[in-house]
């Protein structure tokens, strides 16, 4: 066995591994945007999985950089269980992926990367630091995706598509849930950092609609994901929409300047009408039946008074608020029925990128981040996008000084108009299911704001007032 392949063996099996890694993660990890547990103590982790991407003390990178132990860097993946006990009994702990770039002394310009020198265990003496931030180690990744194979308990897949090498990497600086690569302007690499057992949606979904034509969605190019302890997706590559602006900083602008909008949102009523579209087409289309109707409504319900009781100023809303989901229990009660189906989950116009050409695409079907991915993945009624379109408007219209409520009036109306054109249905003749589905997003909007940005938490509340006041 090599001295490279006995190190591997030896890191990644290492119990010492992680005890000395956890003095450095506890500090560093409730710092990073992506951290979902922020708040809340972490008292312990748990390591899932180790592999070495890239052997620590070796170069096995091909690049020709590393002429003896310790003068290159390492690539350490780890899956680390974050135990926070503050959780609801019943939550699993969150699982989190990180890459970890390893070497004996850290570069200049590494060194907003750093995460911290070890102390004690396998790799005593060294400084790890975030790997993604590290072109050699990017480059390394994306090696790894052109060609498929298996490392440890990872898998590397790609699609038919030869994915060109030797594309120069960068961190995408954006605000984002997980963290993002791109390649030569040509590839966007996103890689998940609270993971699920199971394939993402945000993978699921993409090869789907390109399965079934849909060009509304960049196609995922080449993906990584765990084998054990149970599958999970790890990443996707897909085609970066070069000089693509996203709906939400269009939309600013365009309030900024006095500027109507209501021909972009026709245009993206449109297109997310051919995506749901494809996706009925492509998968599973139940009927949602009385007691699902009934569940569904339940669900909502739940959500709300878990809210309520995270955000007290919810509480005085709640009679108003549940006013929308009896209406659509009720409803199933008499036997009304709607159709479900595989939806984004969590679109706003942040999930939006439209071209030069004036082409929009909708990106990121991970849904909302806070749910159970077996809840994400659950067939619903399409309306769900069109809500959280809705209130994107919302949002945008109440970002702006002075409050332009027209704005939003007129955007929403247009989208609603531009869905109906494409899809053959006016998602506005199903007002109770458009309302309880609002209400739903706009609880869920309170929750994530108190929780990340509460100076933004006055913007959800607003429709909370408004949607609590609507009588049936
Ligand atoms: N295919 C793409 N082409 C160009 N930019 C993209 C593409 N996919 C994502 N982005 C950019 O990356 C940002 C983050 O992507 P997103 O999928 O929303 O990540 P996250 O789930 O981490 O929030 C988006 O807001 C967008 O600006
Ligand atoms: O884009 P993400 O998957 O990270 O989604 C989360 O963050 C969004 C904010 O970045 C949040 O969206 C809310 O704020 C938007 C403006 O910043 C607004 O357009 C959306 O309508 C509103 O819901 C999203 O809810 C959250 O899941």
């Amino acid at each position: 066995m090599s001295e490279a392949a006995s190190t591997r063996v030896a890191l990644a099996n290492s119990t010492a591994l992680l005890p000395s890694l956890a003095p450095l993660l506890h500090e560093w990890l409730p710092r990073q945007r992506w951290f979902a547990g922020k708040g809340r103590p972490v008292t312990a982790f748990s390591l899932v999985s180790a592999t070495e991407i890239l052997p620590v003390d070796a170069d096995s990178t091909g690049l020709g950089q590393g002429t003896g132990p310790g003068s290159g860097p390492g690539l350490l993946h780890l899956l680390i269980r974050v135990h926070q006990p503050s959780l609801p009994a019943q939550s699993p702990d969150d699982c989190y992926q990180m890459l970890l770039g390893v070497r004996s002394t850290l570069p200049p310009r590494l060194a907003p990367a750093l995460i911290g020198h070890v102390a004690g265990g396998p790799l005593a003496g060294r400084t790890v630091y975030e790997g993604l931030h590290d072109p050699r180690l990017a480059e390394l990744l994306l090696e790894r995706l052109r060609t498929p194979g298996t490392l440890g308990t990872l898998r590397f897949d790609r699609g038919a598509a030869p994915i060109p090498a030797g594309l120069t990497p960068r961190v995408l600086d954006t605000e984002q849930s997980n963290s993002s690569l791109v390649f030569g302007n040509a590839y966007i690499f996103k890689i998940f950092r609270r993971v699920f057992p199971g394939t993402n949606p945000d993978l699921e979904l993409p090869l789907a609609l390109s399965r079934e034509g849909c060009g509304r969605v960049p196609e995922p190019v080449a993906w990584f994901e765990a084998t054990a302890p149970e599958p999970l997706t790890l990443g996707v590559l897909q085609p970066f929409l070069r000089g693509a602006e996203d709906g939400w900083q269009l939309a600013l602008r365009a309030l900024g300047s006095g500027r109507d909008f209501t021909r972009e949102a026709r245009a993206l009523g449109r297109a997310t009408a051919e995506v749901h579209t494809a996706l009925a087409t492509a998968l599973p289309t139940p009927v949602l039946g009385s007691a699902q109707t009934e569940h569904l409504a339940a669900g909502m319900l739940q959500r709300l008074e878990a809210a309520a009781q995270a955000v007290p100023a919810l509480v005085p809303y709640v009679p108003g608020l549940r006013t929308a989901f009896d209406a659509v229990a009720a409803l199933g009660h008499k036997g009304r029925s709607w159709a479900a189906q595989r939806v984004h989950g969590d679109l706003h116009l942040g999930q939006t990128l439209r071209a030069a050409d004036g082409f929009w695409s909708l990106i990121d079907f991970e849904g909302e981040p806070a749910r159970p991915l077996l809840e994400r993945r659950r067939p619903q009624p399409p309306v769900r996008d069109v809500a959280g379109m809705l209130r994107s408007f919302d949002y945008a219209a109440r970002s702006h000084r002075p409050w332009n409520a027209e704005w939003a009036a007129r955007c929403r109306a247009a989208y609603c108009d531009g869905y109906a054109e494409a899809a053959g249905v006016d998602p506005r003749s199903e007002p109770e299911l458009l309302r309880a589905h609002e209400t739903d997003k706009a609880v869920y909007e309170v929750l994530y704001e108190a929780r990340h940005r509460p100076d933004w938490l006055p913007v959800p509340m607003a429709a909370i007032h408004r949607l609590a006041a609507a009588v049936d």
